[in-house]
């Protein structure tokens, strides 16, 4: 594959005792909508933060398009957006103020920044609340903010743990209509998520972790292969077809006796 946006190779990290990846080859095509799935705990988080230079990996290396992510951070940070989960914000500015923070942080003008900004709070339909402290900000304003703030400058890939996590369906339908319209002028989205009808509906391309290793990749179809749904190819691939939840526990449920 010549136009990768990311090529992951080799990579590895443990906490202790806890592989959390255990050696990824992997490299995600330029200009598509990606989605990296796995069950919890499958090292998603742990793959992205060590991809976008928040965690330093034991061994591997990361490339975004074409810069080494820890021999060149600067080049690959100029280059992407991150909506990392657990998302921290500036809470005592405002919308409007945090948008004006980062813009200013990334190096753009002053009106740049103000035209970028007044735009993508439209879009977010965050407008009405531009001027509140993101402290008093909702779970699903707050994923908006994190995406406008990731998106202002432009970036050429678009890294977002659980962007619809905590999203009400209007607001996930804005954020969708805004990621789409991103990656149709030819941006590169990577985004982790569980929730597989999301993930077919709005990937091209797909990778599923499970237990620190990659179990597929490729288009989405190639990896969905003769099953109906994306969701009857993850249960295949990680193993979890055919377990009896909650068999084991006899004792629950309003008829058992005590
Ligand atoms: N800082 C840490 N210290 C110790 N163990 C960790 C740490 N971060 C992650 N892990 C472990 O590494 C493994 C992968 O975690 P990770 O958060 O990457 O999974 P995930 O796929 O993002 O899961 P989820 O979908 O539940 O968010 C888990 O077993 C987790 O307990």
């Amino acid at each position: 594959m010549t136009n990768a946006a990311v090529r992951i190779r080799g990579l590895w990290k443990r906490f202790g005792e806890q592989v959390a990846v255990g050696g990824i080859d992997l490299e995600l095509p330029a200009g598509k909508f990606i989605g990296l799935v796995g069950p919890n705990g499958a090292g998603k988080t742990t793959t992205l933060s060590m991809v976008t230079g928040l965690l330093r990996p034991d061994e591997g290396t990361v490339e975004v398009v074409g810069h080494d992510v820890w021999r060149d951070p600067v080049a690959v940070k100029a280059r992407i957006g991150v909506l990392p989960e657990g998302l921290r914000l500036f809470e005592r500015l405002s919308g409007r103020e945090l948008l004006g923070y980062t813009g200013r942080l990334r190096g753009l003008p002053g009106a740049e920044v103000d035209k970028r900004a007044t735009q993508l709070l439209d879009v977010l339909d965050l407008a009405g609340s531009q001027h509140k402290l993101v402290v008093d900000y909702s779970t699903g304003m707050r994923k908006k903010i994190g995406l406008a703030a990731a998106l202002l400058h432009n970036p050429e890939v678009l890294f977002l743990d659980e962007p619809f996590e905590g999203v009400d369906p209007v607001s996930a339908q804005t954020i969708r209509g805004v990621l789409e319209r991103y990656t149709a002028s030819g941006a590169t989205v990577v985004f982790s998520s569980h929730v597989m009808e999301l993930v077919e509906s709005l990937c091209d391309w797909v990778a599923v972790l499970a237990a620190g290793r990659i179990r597929a990749a490729g288009p989405l179809a190639e990896v969905r292969g003769a099953h109906p749904t994306l969701q009857d190819a993850f249960l295949e691939l990680v193993g979890a077809n055919g377990r009896q939840a909650g068999s084991d526990l006899d004792w629950l449920g309003g008829g058992a006796p005590r």
